[in-house]
């Protein structure tokens, strides 16, 4: 059979004529050929190579989509060769404010990598797969219908033909899987919330940007630890869930008296796990039927909030009457009060018992819901039985490992002269984080020593306190 490669001379010719391409293209030259010409020799190199190439173009199959391939190209390039491609274009991101470097046009790049289905053995002596990544941006004349913009922008991956399945399989999914790792990493996370009137949409979302993390929250330490461990296991659960049948979500209910943290820590847990927030106003929703199609339009990786669950609404049964009997009653509860007469809210208990364990809560996973409560003396069993409300947490008056927290975040102080007396006053006082937390801000810009300055404010404050409480014998 005829073959080029066997021909004698016009083979060695043939030969010649393409390592002076090869040669050509190593020095970048063919890069700089007009298009014609550039693309008819990198056809016959896929040809002399039993290369294969797959095109990967900007737009979708339908004409108004975007390629998800292509983007998740552009982003792994970007973010796995930005050090070492010699020519790249820079950009912002969605929001404007990052920049993105993605590869320029004419840059070529090689990457490797190992298929997982290779043997050790072989891997070692088969070497890495190589592919070649190359970026294409063509000038369209004006007036095609099909296109965005006046530019047709592609990737071109270019491989050995014997390793079509290992790449088709495994490196295109490792680029997929790496991309979207990449993007959950740079995402803008969200707030949203039902209760702004956000016109038709259920959902109203701002940029959640809350700076509290673990390591500023004021609480026992071991008690913090073995949160950040809980939430890091249930992170990390999807498979267990699965296997023993359960939906992958955990209840969170956050008690204590005001100012000890509550809320600051559902915006510690939201940025240790890298979740988004639904922060669910009860009483501004009507029917049970409202709360369900709220839930469903929730996503993954994400809190899903009621805070002071108490007065959201009267779910207490018996002991939500005799609450209406009181007198004098705290702004919270009147005002869920309030809303609950006008009738604006006919969530039930059971309504809300759905929503934890109902079937549709099960709908996207990796879910927390966290119900936060002044008065978990006064919440229906039901509601906080475990299973529902997995971890129960007493947020509590400050002690004084939390105020050492406090005061190296507030003064930067880790010991200091006064702190001796600061534990004395603090063991025979109930003050909460927020009120410590308040005495440490420094209320001169100009005083010499202001961490002397806060703390003799913080004793004093203590002091009336304990004068306050014995008299009232608290
Ligand atoms: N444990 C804490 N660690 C660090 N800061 C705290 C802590 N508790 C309270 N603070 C400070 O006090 C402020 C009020 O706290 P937060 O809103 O979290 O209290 P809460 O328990 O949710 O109160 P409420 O029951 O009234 O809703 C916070 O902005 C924070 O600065
Ligand atoms: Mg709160």
């Amino acid at each position: 059979m005829f073959s080029f490669r066997n021909s004698g001379g016009f083979a060695s010719a043939t030969l010649t004529a393409m390592n002076t391409m090869i040669m050509f293209n190593l020095m970048g030259v063919v890069n700089q050929l007009p298009g014609a010409l550039c693309r008819l020799f990198r056809r016959a190199k896929l040809w002399w190579f039993r290369e294969v190439q797959i095109t990967i173009p900007e737009q979708g199959r339908e004409w108004h989509m975007y390629n998800r391939v292509f983007s998740a190209a552009e982003c792994y390039l970007g973010a796995m060769f930005s050090d070492r491609a010699l020519r790249m274009k820079a950009g912002t991101d969605r929001t404007g404010r990052s920049i993105v470097l993605t590869v320029d046009d004419a840059e070529e790049i090689v990457d490797e990598f190992l298929p997982a289905a290779m043997e050790k053995k072989e891997k070692k002596k088969a070497g890495a797969i190589k592919v070649t990544w190359r970026y294409h941006c063509q000038q369209i004349e004006k007036g095609s219908a099909r296109l965005w913009n006046n530019e047709k922008k592609y990737y071109t991956l270019t491989f050995d033909a014997r390793h079509r399945p290992e790449v088709v399989n495994e490196y295109l999914e490792h680029v997929m899987e790496t991309s979207n790792a990449i993007e959950m990493r740079n995402r803008q996370r969200k707030l949203y919330t039902n209760s702004m009137g956000g016109g038709d949409r259920l959902w109203t979302q701002v940029e959640f940007k809350h700076p509290a993390s673990f390591a500023t929250l004021a609480m026992d330490p071991k008690k913090k630890q073995a949160i950040m461990d809980d939430l890091e296991t249930f992170s990390k659960s999807q498979d267990y869930y699965a296997k023993i049948g359960k939906a992958w979500k955990r209840g969170y209910l956050l008690y204590g008296p005001p100012g000890t943290g509550k809320s600051t820590m559902i915006a510690c847990m939201a940025n240790f796990l890298d979740y988004d927030v639904y922060d669910i106003e009860l009483t501004a929703i009507r029917h049970n039927t409202d709360l369900r199609r709220l839930i469903v339009n929730t996503t993954g990786k994400s809190i899903i909030v009621i805070e002071d669950i108490d007065c959201s609404l009267q779910l207490s049964g018996a002991r939500g009457e005799a609450r209406k009997e009181k007198k004098v009653k705290e702004p919270k509860e009147k005002k869920a009060k309030e809303s609950k007469e006008k009738g604006e809210s006919k969530v039930t208990l059971s309504g809300l018992l759905n929503f934890i364990d109902g079937l549709w809560s099960a709908c996207g996973g990796e879910r927390l819901i966290v119900f936060t409560t002044n008065h978990v003396e006064k919440l229906d069993p039901a509601l906080i039985r475990r299973g529902r409300m997995d971890m129960h947490v007493e947020l509590g008056h400050c002690e004084f490992e939390a105020f050492k927290v406090l005061a190296k975040n507030y003064l930067e102080v880790e010991a200091h002269p006064l702190f001796e007396k600061v534990r004395e006053l603090l063991a025979a006082v109930k003050i909460s984080p927020a009120d410590v937390a308040e005495q440490l801000m420094p209320k001169n810009i100009r005083a010499h020593d202001k961490a002397t300055g806060c703390l003799q404010d913080l004793l004093h404050a203590l002091q009336t306190l304990l004068e306050k409480q014995s008299i009232n014998g608290i």
